[in-house]
This record gives C-alpha cells, structure tokens and sequence, in this order.
C-alpha cells in the first residue's frame, strides 16, 4: 500500500503523517509532499519510528515522484483559517493549489483514491473532480471529501453531554464541511435520546466546532490534531476496503440524483473505492427542515468549484 500526503509538513499533515507512519500495514510506504522546505527533515524524523513502513520526503519539484504508484492520496495542503474568517474566504487562495496537486494525480497515480481535505470541502472536490473529467481520468468512486472530523466530534460530543462509552457512539453525518451544510442525524443515534432543546443546542455546536477551535487557537490556525486523528481513521477504512474488506464510512461524494451533486453519505468501500452509496434513512423533521435549508448555499458552493475549472 503506498499513501501520498500532499501538504505533508503542515498541522495537519505531520499529524496524520504521524498517524499513518504507526497505523498503515506493514510493508507500506508514506510518500511526503509539501512545498515547504521543512518536508525532507519530517520524513527522516518519522523514519526513526520502528515501525514497518517507509516513509520518504518530497519537496516542491518532486510532486511527480511523491505521487508515482500511489494507491491513496490525502490532501491537506493549503490555507487555513483565522478568526472572522469563513472557510468559503480560503477558496481564491486554495483553488489553485488544489488544481495544480489534482493535475499531478492525473498524470502520476490516475487510479489513486484521493480524500480531500483542504477547504472549502464544497467547493475543492468539485475542483479535483473537474480537472479529472477534463482529462478524462475521472472515477466519481475514487474522490472523497473528508468529513470525518464531523463525525468524530459528533462521537466526542454526544459521549460527553450523555455520559456514555464513547466507543459505542455513531454518529451519522451527510451534507457538506461548512456551517449549516454539516447535518448530523441525532435522530439516528442508537441508545441515546435527546430533548428538542438538546438537538436545537448540539446541532449548531456540531456545526460551528470548527469555528471554536480557529478561535480558541486565537489566529494560530484550525484543527490539525483532531482532523489528523479524523483523516487517519478515515485513510484506514480505504485501506481496509483496498484489502477487500467490507467497510462503511462517511464521506462527501458525487450522488447521481441525490439532494445535491455532491453529498457527505454512509458509502460502502471496497477495492475501487465507493463500492455503493447507501442511504442516509428518514431524517426528523427538524433534519429535513435543516436539510432543506441549507442546500442552496452547498450548491452554490459546489458551482464555485465547477465554474473554476470550467468558466
Ligand atoms: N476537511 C476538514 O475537516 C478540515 C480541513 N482543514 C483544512 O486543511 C488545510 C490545511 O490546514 P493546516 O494543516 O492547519 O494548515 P498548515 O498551514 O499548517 O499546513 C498547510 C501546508 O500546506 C502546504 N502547502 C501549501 N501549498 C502547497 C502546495 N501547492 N503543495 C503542497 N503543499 C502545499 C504548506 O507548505 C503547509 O505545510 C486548510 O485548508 C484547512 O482549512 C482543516 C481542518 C479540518
Ligand atoms: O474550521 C476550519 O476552518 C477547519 C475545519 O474545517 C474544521 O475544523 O472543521
């Protein structure tokens, strides 16, 4: 198994390069992409770690090396946030790094499955989708945007307002990565109810939690390590669907006829990524109001991404 992480030396990256260099399978190799001089010095610090796998560092002229032969490549390369700034404000600078790191995949590793990191989430899947299509290597099971900071927040959340195991808490979450286009289903949750109250107070807290650590970090980023821990997890339910076992996570993904062209659902994986998309269930009636509700700004969102390839 070889793992690209494109944006390896930032927060996020060296988190989950971290995660990865003691999770992955043994025999499997790290490839560590950033235009960050520092990228070199991350590989050789984490090849010091006894584990089974092989970890090499590539610097910006070597974008083409990183990715050759990759079968996973998680991006989270780019801006991130500050107070008073939306995720939709990253979209101008991280547009076109994301286009440049898509371009790379196609001409490098163009059956890769490639998880998305980098915000706007709406917006920069479509983005990576739209190059691919150009170039005619595009395969809607392959390209994932990853919401599983969403989920395990959720998981962290419910755990702590209930009081219970949080190893037995699931929490299913669809929509998109932003604000009110982050739509858990705590109507779903097994075990637990909540008071009308309760979900009008944990939905919004769900939602905005990226916005409470952009500001509890006070102008010194967003989530790194959660979202390390979150990318991980999610990188290792590719890995097991790669192996051939049957595996369903969350993730944003292109939903033929579903609410909007693309949705965070339940996906079963498999060997070539999506196996099948499952359905989200019947949703309370304050979900379906939230989901009506938000889905003009996801696809506006969405059509940001289309129109910065294709306008
Ligand atoms: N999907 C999600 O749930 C989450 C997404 N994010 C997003 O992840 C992104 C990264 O966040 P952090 O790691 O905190 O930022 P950071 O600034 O710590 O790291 C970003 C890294 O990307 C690198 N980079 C910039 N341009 C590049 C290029 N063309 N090729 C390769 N690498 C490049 C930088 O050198 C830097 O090392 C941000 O856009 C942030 O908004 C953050 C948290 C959660
Ligand atoms: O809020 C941000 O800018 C980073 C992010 O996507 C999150 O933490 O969910």
């Amino acid at each position: 198994m070889k793992v690209a992480v494109l944006g390896a030396a930032g927060g996020i990256g060296q988190a989950l390069s971290l995660l990865l260099k003691t999770g992955l399978p043994a025999g499997s190799e790290l490839s560590l992409y950033d235009v960050a001089p520092v990228v070199p010095g991350v590989a050789v610090d984490l090849s010091h770690i006894p584990t089974d796998v092989k970890v090499a560092g590539f610097g910006a002229d070597a974008l083409d090396q990183a990715l050759t032969g990759c079968d996973i490549v998680l991006i989270p390369a780019g801006m991130p946030r500050k107070p008073g700034m939306d995720r939709a404000d990253l979209f101008n600078v991280n547009a076109g790094i994301i286009k440049t790191l898509a371009e790379g995949i196609v001409a490098n590793c163009p059956k890769a499955l490639v998880g998305i990191i980098t915000n706007p989430v709406n917006g920069t899947v479509p983005i990576v989708a739209e190059v691919f299509k150009k170039a005619g290597t595009y395969d809607a099971k392959r390209v994932f945007g990853i919401t599983t900071l969403d989920v395990i927040r959720s998981e962290a959340f419910i755990a702590e307002l209930k009081g219970v195991d949080v190893a037995t808490v699931k929490v299913p979450v669809i929509g998109g990565h932003s604000g009110t286009t982050i739509l858990p289903l705590l109507s779903q949750v097994e075990g637990v109810t909540f008071t009308d109250e309760e979900v009008a107070a944990l939905t919004p807290r769900i939602q905005n939690a990226g916005t409470e650590v952009v500001n509890a970090k006070a102008g010194g980023g967003s989530a790194t390590l959660s979202m390390g821990a979150a990318a991980a997890r999610f990188c290792m339910s590719l890995v097991k669907g790669l192996q051939g076992e049957d595996v369903v996570d969350y993730a944003y993904v292109a939903v033929e006829g579903g609410d909007a062209e693309y949705f965070a659902h339940p996906v079963r994986l498999g060997k070539n990524g999506v196996e099948e998309i499952l359905s989200y269930g019947e949703l309370s009636a304050f979900e379906q109001q939230a989901k009506n509700d938000m889905l003009e700004t996801l696809k506006k969102d969405i059509q940001e991404g289309v129109d910065f390839i294709n306008a």
